[in-house]
């Protein structure tokens, strides 16, 4: 079986960070996920993650940090290598191009959507981490 590498941001706007419901046209519809997409031949991850970026909600962002990577096979034949990124939205307009909606969360609201399996481990990182991440955003004097 392959794992497929899928790249994926955790984006802070204003305290609070994005999540993104799948629509009905993609895979694992209806489950919520930082949104991003898989890494194609040759491609650095942080490259491909601005690319999905930009192709799925129209914006740029800044990654400004990392965090575990998370691997999950949704069955014998479908496994994700999961890489997420902290990121800041620096320009554009959001528009929802693949995605039914979105959602911004703050820490204590993380947990009140159905997230992909794969993601359930970042969000718990992130939980942990959320103050440390906050702070690398502030910038510094
Ligand atoms: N983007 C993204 N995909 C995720 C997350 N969690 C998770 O299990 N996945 C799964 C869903 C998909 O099976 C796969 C990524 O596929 P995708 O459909 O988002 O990627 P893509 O835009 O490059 O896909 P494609 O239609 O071009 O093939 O990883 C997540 O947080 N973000």
């Amino acid at each position: 079986m392959r794992t497929v590498p899928v790249t994926c941001a955790v984006i802070f706007h204003q305290g609070k960070v994005l999540a993104a419901q799948r629509s009905e046209a993609m895979d694992l519809p209806g489950k919520w996920e930082f949104p991003g997409g898989k890494v194609e031949e040759g491609e650095m991850p942080e490259d491909c993650l601005i690319r999905e970026i930009q192709e799925e909600l129209s914006i740029g962002i800044r990654i400004f940090g990392s965090l575990k990577i998370s691997e999950y096979a949704y069955s014998s034949e479908k496994s994700i290598r999961l890489i997420p990124f902290a990121a800041t939205w620096e320009t554009g307009e959001i528009q929802l191009l693949e995605h039914r909606q979105i959602i911004w969360l703050d820490q204590e609201e993380l947990f009140c959507v159905d997230w992909a399996a794969a993601d359930v481990p970042i969000v718990h990182e992130l939980q942990q981490k959320w103050v440390k991440l906050v702070e690398e955003i502030k910038p510094k004097r």
